[in-house]
């Protein structure tokens, strides 16, 4: 999910298809504005401005009358130095190199490993596995490197509807994401090298100690707190004693640059915060998390991403003999001995054109995502046998997998400012690109986060929160038609203005950090192209609204502090139809309003769930490997029985480091 500026805000960044035309260059301004919090009123007239000049044939003809060429000179040094700078951020050298060209000419040898998807934990795998030279890995990828608005995290935004995201929608549910347009949740990942690590708020955490108390009680002792912080530790302590001659994977943590100008609006959220008694978090990474913070970890330096496949992949690929890379290979299914009993390779379509099989020695490591995962392993003959037999597949063993799916979701409130507030300055400024291209400052490598951890539940003063407060953005006055990016439905967004009444707005997302509703993945044909059916059930359990509920009601006590009555902030009335034939405020209206705006956070996990050997919920043992077959484990999000209490991206990272280890442990005689 994005945070705050980026992350929390992102479901107002959708750019449909992203074109060169003067409503989208316009639209794409007004998205930058969002992304950083910045004032969009500012930005539209800075895009009307440029658009203005970039179709004013005459604006060449008035310039300089005459020059001795020393100023012409200057400006072209500045033109080529930004150009120069902007090529070096896409830099393909920092990406492994692609093989290929050389499957195609010379055939694809035995390896190892194959492991599927180049996203966080595939690239956490790759390069843990490949430390040891003997080990012989490749790892297929569907898309390719990440483009320019993916290392200037700031526009990352404007990657979603691109073919760099795999954008995919759920099956209607009346109880869910009503007010979305086509009443459908919006389900985005990552389609490139870094998957979605690549096109995420960046965001770093770990999760909360009794997260993974949880999974030993389900079962998973070996999953451990200690465990986890030891692999978060294992993984910090490489950057910071980096070897020379052996360079290693590593996470590369900073918090975001704030701007002058975000201190107003964190301020405020701290004071109030403050004045309901939540401490001030200065370390995430401690386990025990409740209070507020602007001080988050995020896999950043000097605003560009360092995502880990940056990081773990991309910094050693090169240098590694034994680890091949191959971009733009859709697995399509994984292959089995003749007895069924081991999996020995995988087919995939290179470039879509070339059906390519390879070969596997010891294992298949499926990296693919919580929702690419569950169904490359339907369409393999794995899962549940009454969907393989409807759909004809072959089944290979009947195991639970697509379900348990599950994921943060987010419940946006509204607030409508009494007075204005500062904003800071916008991206589209000549000014702002000059500076983060020639110095790596200013609002392009700057970004406000600021973020709650609540229990909600009044009763219990437990160190173990509820909710997920997230995104605390400013939508200046004028501008809230840039609710639209929500994929609102129109008469919602319209609604949304109206009641505004030419006031700026103040917009705060609340997540369930344990939401009990699941959902699955299901394939829609056994055509390996066609894209899954996703069921979500945001919120349908009781016990998930009541928590909603709850945040409501803490919202509406911060509106009572001295910070936010200082601004005049209050909830606004949004007019949803259905809702308002119930009386406003009730808790049924409440409950009608979460039916239609909680919608997704893009953090799906769960779907080939890990536990002991007699749940029959889990898909994966302790150890991940697929029940029931030898030769096959999933290492990435889908093993989590339960997401964990924030963003997903740091968990999945240690997870993967965990399968390294456990992957290399079990193959210790055969690979030394
Ligand atoms: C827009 C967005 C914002 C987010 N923001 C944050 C954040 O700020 N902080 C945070 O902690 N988390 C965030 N997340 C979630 C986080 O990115 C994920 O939890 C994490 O990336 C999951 O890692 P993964 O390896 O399981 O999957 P991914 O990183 O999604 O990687 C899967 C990879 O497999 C590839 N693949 C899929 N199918 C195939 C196939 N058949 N053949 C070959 N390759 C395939 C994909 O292209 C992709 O590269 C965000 C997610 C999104 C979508």
């Amino acid at each position: 999910m994005f945070n705050s500026y980026l992350t929390c805000t992102k479901f107002r960044f959708f750019i449909w298809g992203f074109s060169s035309s003067t409503a989208t260059v316009a639209l794409t301004l007004v998205v930058f504005a969002v992304i950083s919090g910045t004032t969009l009123a500012n930005v539209i007239s800075d895009a009307s401005k440029l658009l203005i000049a970039a179709n004013d044939t005459t604006a060449h003809a008035s310039c300089a009358t005459s020059s001795v060429g020393s100023a012409e000179a200057l400006v072209s040094n500045l033109f080529a130095a930004i150009n120069t700078a902007k090529c070096e951020l896409t830099n393909a050298s920092q990406w492994p190199a692609d093989f290929a060209d050389e499957a195609l000419r010379e055939g694809l040898e035995k390896y190892d490993f194959v492991i599927v998807g180049a996203g966080t934990a595939g690239s956490v795998v790759a390069s843990r596995l490949t430390e040891n030279p003997r080990i012989k890995v490749l790892l297929l990828e569907a898309g390719e490197d990440p483009p320019i608005e993916s290392e200037i995290f700031t526009l990352s935004s404007t990657l979603h509807h691109s073919p760099y995201t795999w954008t995919d929608f759920g099956e209607p549910n009346p109880n869910c994401c009503q007010g979305m347009q086509q009443r459908r949740c919006y389900w985005p990942r990552g389609k490139m090298v870094g998957g979605s690590s690549s096109m995420s708020g960046s965001i770093f955490l770990l999760g909360n100690k009794e997260d993974f108390d949880r999974w030993r009680l389900l079962g998973c002792d070996k999953w451990s707190w200690e465990e986890m912080k030891f692999l978060y530790e294992k993984a910090l302590k490489a950057s910071q004693h980096e070897v020379v001659d052996k360079p290693v994977g590593t996470v590369v943590l900073n918090q975001f640059d704030h701007l002058e100008e975000h201190n107003e609006l964190a301020q405020l959220m701290l004071n109030a915060s403050s004045e309901l008694g939540l401490r001030y978090i200065s370390d995430l990474s401690d386990g025990t998390i409740v209070g507020y913070t602007d001080a988050i970890p995020a896999n950043i330096e000097m605003g560009r991403r360092m995502s880990v496949a940056k990081t773990y992949l991309g910094q050693v690929s090169r240098t590694r003999p034994n680890l091949h890379v191959i971009k733009k290979a859709m697995v399509t299914k994984i292959l089995f001995s003749s007895d069924n009993s081991r999996a020995v390779g995988v087919e995939f379509i290179l470039r879509n054109r070339h059906r390519l099989k390879v070969a596997t020695m010891s294992e298949v490591l499926l990296a693919a995502g919580a929702i690419n995962s569950p169904k490359l392993l339907l369409q393999s003959g794995i899962g549940p046998s009454e969907h393989l037999k409807a759909l004809r597949i072959n089944q290979i063993a009947d195991l639970p997998v697509g379900n348990n799916l599950h994921d943060h979701g987010m419940l946006p409130l509204i607030l409508k400012f009494g007075r204005e507030i500062n904003l800071p300055s916008s991206m589209a400024e000549p000014q702002s690109v000059a500076d983060y291209f020639l110095r790596q400052t200013g609002p392009l490598a700057a970004s406000i986060s600021i973020m709650g951890f609540i229990n909600t539940n009044a009763s219990s003063s437990s160190q173990y929160p509820d909710l997920h407060l997230v995104s605390h953005t400013i939508v200046p006055a004028g501008t809230a038609d840039s609710f639209k990016f929500l994929q609102l439905r129109d008469e919602i967004v319209a609604g949304i203005s109206r009641a505004a009444d030419n006031k700026s707005l103040l917009q705060i997302y609340g997540s369930l950090l344990r939401p009990l509703s699941r959902g699955k993945v299901r394939l829609r044909s056994a055509d390996p192209q066609a894209p899954p059916l996703i069921y979500n059930n945001y919120a349908t359990e009781s016990a998930d609204q009541l928590t909603l509920l709850r945040y409501v009601r803490f919202v509406q006590r911060m509106c009572t502090t001295a910070a936010f009555r200082n601004y005049g902030l209050q909830l606004l009335h949004v007019p949803i139809e259905e809702c308002d034939r119930l009386p406003y405020d009730s808790d049924d209206y409440w409950l009608c309003y979460i039916k239609y705006l909680y919608i997704g956070a893009w953090h799906p996990v769960g779907t080939c769930r890990m536990g002991a050997y007699t749940d029959s919920h889990a898909v994966v043992d302790q150890r991940l490997r697929v029940r029931g077959v030898n030769g096959l484990r999933v290492v990435d999000a889908s093993i989590m029985p339960e997401i964990t209490s924030g963003n997903t991206n740091g968990p999945t990272t240690l997870i993967a480091e965990k399968a390294a280890v456990m992957i290399e442990d079990d193959w210790k005689e055969e690979l030394t």
